[in-house]
C-alpha cells in the first residue's frame, strides 16, 4: 500500500482536488440509480445561516463538469443519508452536515460497497456513534435471496420476506423425498434494500455515490480513500465490503486453497404442468432427468434444481452447480434446465425474469496483517460448502461494528491516534472477524467443499442422504455456520457412523490424502 503525506484536511470530512468551496447536501433516492449531478434543475443553494455566502450555481452555465466544479459548483461530497425528503429540506440537511463536520476532520469508518453486507455494517457502526461514510454506486440489489425463515426472523427482517413455504423438500433419487421440516422464505430484494437503507438513514450514515480508485495510508495513521473525480476521504478505518471482486483493495493469504465456483441459471416463469407442490420449497432436486440426452454434462458437472413455486403456475426454477473447480458455463446450465423442464412436462408460457449467479467459494482468507479491513464476501465470509452469505453478513454486522466501536473507544482514537497504534488496532479487528475458532470451522468447510468437488452424481446423492440424516440441529448448524469446531467434529463422527461403508472409506481417504485434510488436522491442533 502506498504511503502519502497527510492531506490538508479542512473543516469538512471530505475534500477534493482542487478544493471545493461549498459542501452541499443532496438527497438519496433509494432504488434509483444516482447520477453525479444533483437532481434535474442543478440549482444548488448554499446555506447562509452558517455564515457562508449564498450562491446559486447552474450547471447549464458551464461547458463541462470540470469547469462547473472549478467555479465552485456542486461537487458531490458526503450527504446525510435520507429517504424521500423534499428538495426544500435540503438546506437544512446541509446545516446538519456542516455541524456534524465542523468539529472533526476525519470519519471514524468508511465502508466501501452498498450491498447487504456494506449497508448492514455501516448502519450498525453508525448506531454505535461512529461517524460512518458509505461509498459505492447506489444500485438496486439484483440477486434473489432465499433464507431459512427462522434465521431471518431472528435478524428482525421478517417483513422483508415476500413468500414463505411452510416446509422444504429434497429429492435425491426417485425414492423417498426428504421433508426437511424447516420453513424457507424468498427475500424481496427491494424490501431488503429499503430496510437496510432506512437503518443507515436513521443511524446517520453519510453517503457518497462514487467508485473508489484506491486506498492509501497517510503518515499520520489515517487512511485516505481516493474516489473517482479526485475526491479524497480521510478516515480512521476502511472496511471493504464490495463483494468477492474486491481483490484490488485487499491482500489474501498466499498458498491457500484454490477458489471454486458455484454457478446457477434461474428463470421465473409462468408455466403449465408445474409438478411441484406450491406449499413446499424445493431446496435440491438431484433427480436425473437428462440422463439420456446429456450424459456427459451430468458426469462433468452434477447439478440440481432449486425451485420456488410462487403459485401453482408461477415458479422460480434455478439449475445450480453447487461447486466446481472451473465455472460451469451458463449456456450449459440453461440447456440442462430446459432439458429438465421439458422432461418433467413443464411448458413455459412466459418468462418474467432471468438470473445468472456466479459465486466464488473457498479460496484464501484475507491477510489479517493488513490495515484495511473487509466484511462480507470480501472477507471470505461466504460459506464454502453452500455459497450462502447474506444471513451471516447481516448477523455478524452488529458484532463487527461493536468491536470497531470498542477499539476506537479503548484507544481513545478520536484524540490520540498514532500511526504506531494502528497496526495493532487493525489486528484486533481482524482477529474478531477471523479468530482461531472461526478459522478451524472454515478449515472444516473447506475440507467438505473439496470432498463435494470430487464426488460424481451418485456419490453426491449418497453423501446428502447421510447429511440430512444427522440430527436436525447439526445439519442446520452446519448450513448456518453456527456449529462450533467441537460440534463440527461431532457432526463428522455422526456422518461417519451413518454413512455406508464405501463413503466411510472415502471420508478417511480424503482426510488422509487431500491437502485440506492436512490443513484441517493442523488447524484443529492449533490453539
Ligand atoms: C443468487 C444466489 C445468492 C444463489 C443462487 C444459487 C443457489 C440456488 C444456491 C443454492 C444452494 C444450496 C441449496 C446449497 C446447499 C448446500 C448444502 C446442503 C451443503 C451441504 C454440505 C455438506 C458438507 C460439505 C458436509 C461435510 C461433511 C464432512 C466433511 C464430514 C466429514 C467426516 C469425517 C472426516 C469422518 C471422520 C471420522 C473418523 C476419523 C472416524
Amino acid at each position: 500500500m502506498e504511503c502519502v503525506g497527510a492531506q490538508n484536511v479542512g473543516a469538512m470530512a471530505v475534500f477534493t482536488r482542487p478544493r471545493l468551496k461549498p459542501l452541499v447536501g443532496r438527497r438519496i433516492m433509494p432504488r434509483k440509480k444516482q447520477s453525479f449531478w444533483p437532481m434535474s434543475s442543478m440549482k444548488v443553494k448554499c446555506n447562509s445561516s452558517s455564515g457562508s455566502e449564498s450562491c446559486v450555481v447552474d450547471k447549464e452555465d458551464f461547458a463541462d463538469e470540470e469547469d462547473y466544479i472549478k467555479a465552485g459548483g456542486s461537487q458531490l461530497v458526503f450527504v446525510q443519508m435520507q429517504q424521500k425528503k423534499d428538495m426544500d429540506q435540503q438546506s437544512k440537511l446541509s446545516d446538519e452536515l456542516r455541524q456534524l463536520s465542523a468539529g472533526q476532520t476525519v470519519l471514524d469508518l468508511v465502508v466501501i460497497g452498498c450491498g447487504p453486507a456494506g449497508l448492514a455494517l455501516a448502519a450498525e457502526s453508525a448506531k454505535l456513534g461512529l461517524n460512518v461514510g458509505l461509498v459505492g454506486p447506489d444500485l438496486p440489489f439484483t440477486n434473489n435471496y432465499g433464507v431459512w425463515e427462522d434465521e431471518f426472523k431472528d435478524l428482525g427482517l421478517q417483513a422483508c420476506i415476500e413468500h414463505v413455504w411452510r416446509d422444504t423438500i429434497v429429492y435425491l433419487d426417485d425414492d423417498d423425498p426428504i421433508l426437511i421440516g424447516r420453513a424457507y422464505g424468498r427475500v424481496s430484494r427491494h424490501l431488503l434494500h429499503e430496510e437496510l437503507l432506512k437503518r443507515c438513514v436513521e443511524a446517520g450514515v453519510l453517503y457518497l455515490n462514487s467508485k473508489v480508485d484506491r486506498i492509501v495510508e497517510a503518515t499520520n495513521g489515517h487512511s485516505l480513500v481516493e474516489c473517482e473525480g479526485d475526491v479524497v476521504i480521510p478516515c480512521r478505518f476502511v472496511t471493504v465490503a464490495s463483494g468477492a471482486a474486491s481483490g484490488k483493495f485487499l491482500q489474501y493469504e498466499l498458498g491457500g486453497p484454490r477458489v471454486s465456483v458455484q454457478t446457477a441459471y434461474g428463470v421465473e416463469v409462468e408455466v403449465d404442468n408445474n409438478p411441484y407442490d406450491p406449499s413446499l420449497m424445493v431446496f435440491m432436486d438431484y433427480r436425473d432427468y437428462v440422463r439420456h440426452d446429456a450424459q456427459s454434462l451430468e458426469a462433468k458437472y452434477p447439478t440440481f434444481l432449486y425451485a420456488m413455486p410462487m403459485s401453482p403456475t408461477r415458479v422460480f426454477f434455478e439449475e445450480t452447480c453447487l461447486a466446481s473447480k472451473d465455472a460451469m458455463p451458463f449456456d450449459l446450465l440453461k440447456k440442462k434446465l430446459m432439458l429438465r423442464l421439458n422432461t418433467l412436462g413443464v411448458r413455459i408460457k412466459e418468462i418474467y425474469e432471468e438470473e445468472w449467479s456466479y459465486i466464488p467459494v473457498g479460496g484464501s482468507l484475507p491477510n489479517t496483517e493488513q490495515k484495511t479491513l473487509a466484511f462480507g464476501a470480501a472477507a471470505s465470509m461466504v460459506h464454502p460448502a453452500t455459497g450462502y452469505s447474506v444471513v451471516r453478513s447481516l448477523s455478524e454486522a452488529p458484532k463487527c461494528a461493536s468491536v470497531l466501536a470498542n477499539i476506537l473507544r479503548q484507544n481513545q482514537m478520536k484524540n490520540m491516534l498514532t500511526s504506531s497504534s494502528i497496526p495493532s488496532i487493525s489486528t484486533q479487528a481482524w482477529n474478531t472477524l477471523w479468530p482461531q475458532e472461526r478459522k478451524r470451522q472454515r478449515s472444516f468447510f473447506l475440507f467438505g467443499l473439496a470432498l463435494i468437488l470430487q464426488l460424481d452424481i451418485e456419490g453426491i446423492r449418497s453423501f446428502f442422504r447421510a447429511f440430512f440424516r444427522v440430527p436436525k440441529w447439526m445439519w442446520q448448524g452446519f448450513l448456518g455456520s453456527s456449529l462450533s469446531s467441537a460440534d463440527l467434529m461431532l457432526f463428522a463422527f455422526y456422518m461417519f457412523i451413518i454413512a455406508p461403508n464405501d463413503m466411510r472409506k472415502g471420508l478417511i481417504r480424503h482426510l488422509l490424502s487431500d491437502p485440506t485434510g492436512a490443513t484441517l488436522i493442523r488447524t484443529y491442533l492449533t490453539f
